[in-house]
């Protein structure tokens, strides 16, 4: 096929059936899995007709129309819709000359009829003046309430009708309706079938159909009768109902049903006779009609191909599609001010309350203090004074006696540090004179911290009493070693100013994962994707517009966010904040097209939600954020390098901490790895949607 598909089409004229017929498909396969669903299928619209497609429900009517429209790839088989397979590049179909109405309702619920139609107005290029002429036409022809009612708030039938009106818009020359008559009144439904009539008297334009009221099909040209995936019979309907002697197509319907199963009986009864086994492409030789117009003699397969100018403008995302997309979005976030609330308050929260309850110093942790110099102006009294007493609560105590607080329970003990200080200095003198500390280390943190506090204070006692510096050095060893200005960042700094950065970069990220895993994956399932697709939006177009969506909202929640994080929390900065806001915005534009990915990938909102959880924990720890990447043992340590946040927060650090710019490798490190992620992602996202339809 792909040979001859090379052969220029314009060399080869379509043959006159090919011409002739609106809609062909020939030997057509199609499965879900392992379940077949359309099996070696025939069936042609003539141009300028209407085709009831007329069947029980699951024997594959929806799916036949969906692989007519291009939204499903058929496994086997051929298509031609309006003169050539649909999705061909050029063609129009999906695109403006296909009017399809899915079976789902597939409309936003927070538009409005006017939005509604407005948007798969921008998507076909119609002009606001024709679109508004349309929408008056079509909302008094199909009886819809006020332009400005909103579709999620219209009854059943009336969203139907806004549906159908929206694929009626923009006087498609091929309408593909799935049961556009369900939930509508027998007076509407008489009025739709009347249009039909009307539209396709011109000759231009055709329709096909599927409808559950059997008898409403006789207004149609012609019928076809499906069952389990194969057309029973296909013909004018007075025929059908004239060669099964009925009186209504119903009973024509029922008697080809039991014609068809007498002959699948007798012929699998015959093969088994043959062959001792029924064969497993048993029912390719069932499929062509028992009645009507069947695929007639071998067709010739047409050729196509198309102009390379052709196939690049194919590919190419079309602004007009992006920006109907685009502003489908904003208008449907104008509609949720609660949820556009939420996602720019959400982030702003989740770091406020990063900086506040992460990192800090402790505070009133009581510690028992035993004291053995009595005497005031003592230097173990000095000592003392110096301690941090907003953290540390000295509780005086018995020398066997320990404070306990929670699960805290730690000691200090001074014991006559005074007789240090006499010239004749005892081994017990020396013994006595020490500080004695029992930390409790089942709370590491405040352990720590308690050691800190202690070293401060004899920091400072030292440079207060310099001429005794000399003295506390020999018992404290700690205090001999001076800690000079750091290179980078401050004496003080704490384990907040470590894991802000890393902080900043992941709940960008997975808020962006998180909301675009659940609105895209939320779009696929209402049928809303794959409704865009057939009036002619791309793949790449649908992830295009939702990134440029998305990288307004990461804007303001950036805005917010450094805003808190800067002004508010004091998060020193010393680097360029162009490049701060650059690397940020980078890694809300990863999250989004991992979201893309997730959503892709899954079909429905409850597994896309679990997948953007289930890795939000093991990649925050393994990527450095809360802890740095040098104590990660080593086999993990080389997945942790290769996540999309351990080089980002590792440069956002170096920004913001160290001042660097982008001539440092750690910090175009970070930017090359995101952007690395960021096309991979994108690229993954497309070829998985590509590949599901
Ligand atoms: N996405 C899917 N995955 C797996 N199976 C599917 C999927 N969609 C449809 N099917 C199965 O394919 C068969 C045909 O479904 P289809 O929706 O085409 O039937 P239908 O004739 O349109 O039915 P109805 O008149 O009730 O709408 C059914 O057995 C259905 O369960």
């Amino acid at each position: 096929l792909k040979e001859t598909m090379k052969v220029d089409q314009e060399a080869h004229p379509l043959s006159s059936g090919l011409e002739r017929s609106a809609i062909r498909c020939r030997e057509v396969c199609r499965s879900y899995g392992k379940l077949k669903v359309l099996s070696s299928l025939n069936l042609t619209l003539p141009q300028g007709h209407i085709y009831g497609l007329l069947g029980p429900s699951g024997c594959g009517k929806t799916t036949l129309l969906k692989c007519i429209v291009g939204a499903l790839k058929i496994s086997r088989g051929h298509i031609s819709v309006l003169g050539k397979p649909p999705a061909f590049p050029g063609h129009e179909v999906p695109g403006k000359m296909v009017g399809y109405m899915p079976q789902d309702l597939a409309l936003y619920h927070e538009f409005t009829i006017s939005d509604t139609l407005n948007f798969f107005g921008r998507i076909h290029g119609l002009s606001t003046k024709v679109t508004q002429l349309r929408i008056d036409f079509l909302v008094d022809f199909l009886d819809l309430p006020q332009q400005s009612s909103l579709v999620g708030k219209l009854s059943g039938g009336q969203k139907r009708r806004v549906s159908l009106g929206a694929a009626l818009l923009q006087n498609p020359q091929l309408l593909i309706l799935d049961e556009p008559t369900v939930g509508v009144d027998p007076v509407l439904r008489a009025k739709i079938w009347q249009h039909l009539v009307e539209i396709v008297k011109t000759g231009k334009v055709s329709v096909i159909i599927t409808t559950h009221y059997i008898e409403e099909a006789r207004q149609a040209n012609v019928v076809g009768l499906m069952r389990n995936g194969r057309l029973l019979a296909e013909g004018e309907p007075e025929t059908l109902m004239r060669q099964n002697s009925a009186m209504t197509l119903e009973k024509a319907f029922l008697q080809l049903c039991e014609t068809f199963d007498q002959v699948g009986s007798k012929r699998s009864a015959s093969q088994r006779g043959q062959q001792g086994v029924v064969p497993e492409n048993s029912q390719s030789g069932e499929s062509q009609p028992i009645l009507g117009v069947g695929p007639g003699p071998a067709e010739e397969l047409p050729k196509y191909s198309a102009d390379w100018k052709v196939q690049v403008r194919h590919v190419v995302p079309k602004w007009r599609n992006i920006a109907a997309l685009i502003i489908k979005t904003t208008v449907r976030m104008k509609r949720m001010p609660g949820s556009l609330f939420f996602q720019f308050l959400l982030p702003v929260m989740q770091i406020s309350l990063m900086c506040l309850c992460i990192g800090g110093d402790p505070k009133g942790i009581q510690v028992a203090v035993v004291n053995n110099e009595t005497s005031s102006g003592s230097f173990s009294q000095s000592l003392l004074s110096f301690l941090d007493n907003s953290s540390i609560q000295q509780v005086l105590g018995q020398s066997n006696v320990f404070l306990v607080r929670g699960n805290t329970k730690s000691r200090i003990g001074l014991s006559n540090t005074v007789g240090m200080l006499q010239r004749q200095v005892s081994k017990e003198t020396v013994e006595a004179g020490s500080v004695r500390v029992w930390l409790d280390l089942t709370n590491r943190q405040i352990a720590l911290m308690l050691q800190k506090k202690l070293e401060d204070a004899f920091q400072v006692q030292s440079s207060k009493l310099s001429p005794l510096t000399a003295f506390f050095s020999l018992f404290i060893f700690w205090s001999s070693t001076q800690f000079e200005e750091p290179i980078y960042g401050s004496l003080n700094s704490d384990f907040t100013t470590f894991v802000t950065p890393g902080a900043v970069l992941s709940i960008t990220f997975y808020l962006a994962v998180g909301l675009t895993a659940l609105s895209f994956v939320i779009e696929r399932k209402e049928g809303l994707m794959d409704r865009c697709w057939v009036a002619g939006v791309s793949s790449m177009e649908t992830v295009l517009a939702y990134l440029i969506s998305q990288l307004i909202i990461i804007s303001v929640q950036i805005f917010l966010l450094l805003l808190i994080m800067l002004l508010v929390f004091k998060i020193p900065n010393e680097g360029n904040l162009v490049l701060v806001i650059a690397l940020i915005v980078l890694q809300g534009i990863t999250g989004t097209s991992f979201g893309l990915v997730i959503s892709s990938a899954i079909d429905d909102e409850q597994n896309a939600t679990q997948a953007a959880l289930g890795i939000f924990y093991p990649n925050l720890i393994v990527s450095g954020i809360i802890w740095p990447v040098e104590c990660i043992p080593y086999p993990l340590r080389y997945i942790s390098l290769a996540l999309p946040q351990t080089y980002a927060s590792e440069a956002l650090r170096c920004i913001m901490y160290r001042g660097w710019g982008l001539s440092r490798m750690m910090v175009w490190r970070g930017f090359v790895v995101t952007m690395g992620w960021n096309t991979f992602f994108v690229i993954l996202a497309i070829v998985i949607l590509k590949l599901r339809m």
